[in-house]
């Protein structure tokens, strides 16, 4: 993932192949669904489970009409070779709309055509029945093998044709299933995909963030750098333009501290820098902003603060430097801090304000270090 991030351009490829893999996926879907819709096996099968009575009433019929030639029966007969072509019309109309490949029902239908074009026959040889005139036993025997001929034709067409509309409509319910875990599969890819590219944006914006507060922190202590304390003051200056509230620096820069380098080395001077950050955020307020400038050099500004409240701040910083309690190797040895304080002035901008608090500062530190001049 993290290898990933470094190079957008392979994330940005992944990302439309996996797209695209999903319209595909979707197009496919969407075309087949549409054609599975077309096909209602249903109804034909019902259809089909109806004709297939028809080649046993048709035996029934003709077993009747041949004891007994009786007008019902041929009326019987009459009504079934009349219901017969509408039936076989019905079920090959239903065919030819159906999803089935032609040659799969092509010799079924050529069967129902030739029984088709065999009914008139059946309806000739019955035509002169009637109680008053009784079939020869040739007529009879031509009759049933006829009826008969067509009852098998019919019986098997049907039961043909029964078992393809079952097969096809297990193909039917197979390929929706497919196409159900297809669909399925192309929404986890979707997710996965959009899932992945928000997880980059967060890791991207997350970096982008942490650069941000690493530019605008001072490494060592974890205080505000130079360039975070200067926005500060944009903010806390116009702040003040608005409602007239007093605003005040403090130019810190510690004591001799060359000295602690050279006496104990640079870890230890770090510590101590360390040490001094912490101070400064112990004594002043939430509201404060404490920054280190550069060196040993540190700067609070304080807004809502007038040149009095700045002082108080530094003779709390100067006895709590006193007292602090040096690192390792260097305890003992005394920290003192000069400080200069300045009150912002109705016209002053920041770099007025910091050039007053910093001539203070120099004073502080010809007079003697470990004080505060305001
Ligand atoms: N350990 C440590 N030392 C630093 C760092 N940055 C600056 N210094 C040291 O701070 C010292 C500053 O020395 P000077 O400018 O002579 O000031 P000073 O010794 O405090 O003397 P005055 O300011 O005149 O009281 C130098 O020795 C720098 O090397 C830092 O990040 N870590």
């Amino acid at each position: 993932m993290r290898h990933l991030a470094k190079k957008p351009s392979v994330l940005l490829l992944t990302y439309l192949v996996i797209v695209s893999l999903c319209l595909i996926a979707f197009g496919v879907y969407l075309s087949e669904a549409r054609r599975l819709i077309g096909a209602d096996y249903t109804a034909m099968v019902t259809d089909v489970v109806r004709a297939q009575e028809d080649p046993e009433r048709l035996r029934m019929i003709l077993d009747s009409l041949l004891d007994s030639a009786d007008s019902i029966h041929v009326e019987q007969l009459n009504d079934l070779l009349w219901r017969l072509p509408l039936r076989i019309q019905s079920i090959k109309t239903q065919l030819a709309r159906s999803e089935i490949p032609p040659d799969q029902y092509q010799p079924l239908v050529e069967e129902l055509d030739t029984i088709n074009g065999r009914l008139p026959a059946l309806e000739e040889a019955t035509l002169n029945v009637n109680s008053d005139r009784v079939l020869t036993q040739a007529e009879s025997v031509d009759l049933l093998n006829l009826g008969m001929d067509i009852e098998e034709g019919l019986a098997w067409s049907y039961s043909e044709l029964n078992e393809l509309l079952h097969r096809a409509s297990a193909d039917q319910r197979r390929l929706m299933e497919w196409l159900t875990l297809a669909l399925a599969v192309m929404l986890l890819m979707l997710v996965a995909a959009i899932g992945v590219v928000l997880l980059m944006l967060y890791r991207l914006n997350a970096q982008r963030e942490m650069m941000r507060r690493q530019s605008r922190t001072d490494e060592l202590t974890g205080l505000r750098n130079r360039r975070r304390l200067l926005e500060d003051v944009g903010h806390h200056f116009q702040r003040r333009d608005r409602h007239d509230s007093p605003i005040s620096l403090l130019l810190l820069d510690l004591d001799h501290f060359k000295q602690i380098n050279d006496d104990f080395g640079h870890p230890v001077g770090d510590q101590v820098l360390v040490a001094f950050a912490n101070l400064l955020l112990e004594c002043s307020r939430q509201t404060d902003s404490v920054a280190r400038m550069g060196g040993e050099e540190f700067a609070i500004l304080l807004p809502f603060s007038n040149s009095l409240a700045a002082q108080r701040l530094a003779q709390r910083i100067l006895a709590a430097v006193r007292e602090m309690p040096m690192p390792g190797p260097a305890q003992g040895r005394r920290l003192t801090v000069s400080i200069g304080v300045a009150e912002a002035e109705s016209d002053d901008d920041f770099d007025g304000l910091y050039h007053r608090a910093d001539r203070r500062l120099y004073r502080a530190k010809a007079q003697g270090r470990d004080r505060a001049i305001g």
